[in-house]
């Protein structure tokens, strides 16, 4: 039995990397909107292939999509952690993540299933990071954060220790968050503000 990576964008690229460091046996990608049959030489199947038990990661960047795929699909869902990343042997990360290289999850944090924690991002003690967050390349997440569902984090953003960002949010490239941000908000800037 091999992995399917479901996404064949550029975020799938950089998956498909971590995938291959790690040895694991790819079959290939899944998607129905690709326009050619081959990334990389590995094939793009679509997804009304007969797919039994099969490994999958949802290697899609949009936060909403990688949820709808996921409750549609059946099978196990491995975690991807880039052999460079540096995770606490004290936090929980939960199925279908994908942590990628120069990360840093220091003690006691939890990371919930389908979350993307991209490139040299860095999250500090006990922090909460709920299902299907993506929190991008740089951002920088201080003690006992906590991160709805869906949230995504911008690049390079900062949130400072004890802050709480909702559900469904969107912290804009470069913000600093140092409030509670209610779900469904969109926050850029320093100090951080609704637009
Ligand atoms: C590996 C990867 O590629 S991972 C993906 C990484 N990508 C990101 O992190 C993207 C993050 N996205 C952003 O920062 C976006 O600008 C968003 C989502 C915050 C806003 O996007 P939109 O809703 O389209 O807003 P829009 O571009 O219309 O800007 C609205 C206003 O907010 C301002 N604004 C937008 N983004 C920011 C920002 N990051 N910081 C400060 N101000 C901003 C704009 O200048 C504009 O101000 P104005 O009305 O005074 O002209």
């Amino acid at each position: 039995m091999g992995l399917y990576l479901y996404g064949s964008g550029g975020h799938a690229k950089v998956v498909l990397e971590i995938a291959e460091v790690l040895k694991l046996n790819i079959e290939g990608f899944v998607d129905d909107y690709a326009e050619n049959k081959f990334l990389f030489n590995y094939p793009i199947y679509s997804s009304n292939n007969s797919y039994r038990n099969e490994e999958w990661i949802i290697a899609i960047g949009d936060n909403s999509i990688r949820k709808k795929i996921a409750n549609k699909l059946s099978g196990t869902f491995p975690t991807l952690i880039h052999p460079s990343a540096n995770i606490s042997k004290r936090c929980l990360v939960n199925e279908g993540t994908v942590i990628m290289a120069g990360v840093t999850v220091n003690s006691s944090v939890i990371i919930g299933r389908h979350v993307i924690l991209n490139t040299n991002s860095s999250i500090d003690h006990d922090c909460i990071i709920e299902d299907y967050v993506h929190v991008s390349p740089n951002v920088a997440i201080a003690g006992n954060v906590k991160v709805g569902e869906c949230t995504h984090l911008g690049i390079g953003c900062c949130i400072i220790q004890g802050v709480s960002v909702g559900r469904n949010c969107i912290v804009g490239a470069g913000a600093v968050v140092i409030r509670d941000v209610p779900d469904g908000t969109k926050v850029v800037g320093n100090p951080s503000k609704k637009i």
